[in-house]
């Protein structure tokens, strides 16, 4: 006989979960079926209804609905479509700002405990604090951890209006003014505007206005005849491009970077690193204050010394690889890895006037690949050096992974940093480098995304064995 899986439970909520959510189990009982909750703070008795409780699943989803004992930690959401069932934005705007760091210090240290097999306290001598990133007019300890948003991607609903997903949903519930947005994003206007046949529209906001990217469906699986219809090479009419309205903005960019309008790319200005041009699609960090801050501690704890040789990888736009160019002099050099066109052309742009900078235009994978027969000189005419005194890895959100870590290893680094904004990937990556010799030494963790679950790390990794 099937399980009669009811619509509403009552639970206590226990740890926060990466994801943001909380384990729960049902009829609290510590061997029953565990719930992940969202809208719940652990210790919080309240009320769930089932999002997904297939009765032969191990584990089922909920949402709190009504909280029956409330953490003092509750607070009334600052965003009016945050809450069970709306926006699937945010998971924490429920969440006091200093719990919400707290939550997030536990999850990482969770992480690289079962996953890299790393006790946080016991390998970096303190217990991990998530600092919270300075606001503008604020005092630190005043923050509101909103209007931090300098890169957005809407989704547009079949009416035209942006708009977010509810948590895993694909609907759009509309949005007229996201609070997390920073002002430069929201005076483009993108949200007032109707936006028919386009299916996302991005901004990206950087020191001097904003450029906003709109990128029509993608086209559906049909016949081979229909797709080339749609890339305009078959016999019938070729998808029509979608009008676009006149926004408030730099430029405006169609799809796969066609400029429409004005400027594909805006510019941002990091405190004692210089400026940076960055094309609408490339990567940059997302709070207006995550790139001055993630560049201080990365170099921080590169600790690159006048003369050394360093690699970055997963460069981007070259954040990090200019901060490091300038510590390592003249005497030194930085190889800047990136593999997406548009990410190594801005890199190449950004570190014009920087000759101690080589770019590398490929996969890391591909970068780090050496040549049994010929490594020294395989390298060499790749950029890539066969040693290094300190590597730097911003990897996506998968991380580095063991055949990256095998290659980063065999570079001899003296110290390693890694930047990670998933916490499981920094825990797998964790345990990778300890069974390759390098432990853990240093930790440090940014709410760079407040009012989510997401947080940014930077971890100092050194041999066993002094190189
Ligand atoms: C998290 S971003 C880091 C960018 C940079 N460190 C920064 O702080 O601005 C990761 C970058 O890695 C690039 N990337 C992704 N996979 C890659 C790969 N396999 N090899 C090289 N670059 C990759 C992406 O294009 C992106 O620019």
């Amino acid at each position: 006989m099937t399980e009669a899986v009811p619509e509403l439970l009552e639970l206590t909520a226990g740890p926060v979960a990466h994801g943001g959510h909380v384990v729960a189990r049902v009829g609290d009982d510590p061997a029953g079926r565990v719930v992940f909750v969202r809208h719940a703070i652990p210790g919080e008795r309240v009320r769930v209804r089932l999002t997904e409780a297939d009765p032969a699943a191990r584990y089922w989803r909920g949402d709190a609905v009504a909280v029956l004992e409330a953490s003092p930690a509750r607070v009334e959401p600052p965003c009016p479509y945050a809450g069970p069932g709306r926006c699937g934005g945010c998971d924490f705007q429920h969440v006091r700002l200093d719990e919400q760091r707290r939550l997030k210090a536990a999850v990482v240290t969770e992480q690289l405990a079962r996953l890299g097999g790393t006790d946080v306290e016991a390998a970096t001598g303190h217990p991990l604090v998530v600092a919270a990133l300075p606001e503008p007019g604020r005092e630190p300890g005043e923050e509101t951890g909103l209007g931090w948003r300098t890169r957005v991607r809407y989704s547009v609903d079949p009416a035209g209006r942006v708009g977010f997903h509810p948590h895993r949903e694909h609907t759009v519930l509309p949005v007229e003014r996201c609070p997390l947005v920073a002002d430069d994003v929201d005076a483009t206007g993108v949200t007032r505007l109707p936006w028919p046949g386009v299916a996302s529209v991005s901004v990206q906001a950087g020191e001097d206005g904003a450029v906003v990217r709109a990128d029509p469906p993608r086209p559906s699986r049909g016949s081979g005849r229909d797709r080339r219809q749609h890339r305009g090479g078959g016999a019938g009419t070729a998808a029509r491009p979608p009008r676009l309205p006149r926004v408030d903005a730099l430029g405006l960019v169609l799809g796969g970077g066609h400029r429409v309008a004005g400027r594909t790319w805006v510019r941002h200005d990091v405190a004692g690193v210089g400026t940076f041009r960055v094309s609408g699609d490339g990567f940059w960090q997302v709070h207006h204050a995550a790139a001055d801050t993630l560049v201080r501690l990365v170099r921080e704890l590169a600790a690159t010394r006048p003369g050394d040789t360093v690699l970055d990888l997963y460069a981007g736009a070259g954040l990090l690889s200019l901060a490091l160019a300038a510590d390592t002099g003249d005497s030194g050099r930085v190889v800047s890895v990136e593999s997406d066109p548009r990410g190594a052309a801005d890199l190449r742009r950004n570190a014009h006037d920087h000759p101690n900078v080589t770019v590398v235009e490929r996969r890391v994978e591909a970068a780090l690949e050496q040549d049994e027969q010929d490594e020294q000189d395989e390298h060499e005419r790749a950029g890539v050096p066969s040693a290094a005194d300190v590597v730097v890895l911003d990897p996506p959100r998968a991380g580095a992974g063991a055949a990256v870590l095998d290659r980063v290893r065999a570079l001899g680094p003296r110290r390693l940093v890694v930047v990670s904004c998933d916490p499981a990937a920094l825990g797998r990556d964790t345990g990778l480098l300890a069974a390759r010799g390098y432990r853990l030494a240093d930790l440090r963790a940014l709410d760079a995304f407040p009012m989510t679950h997401h947080v940014e790390c930077v971890a100092l990794f050194l041999p066993e064995e002094p190189t």
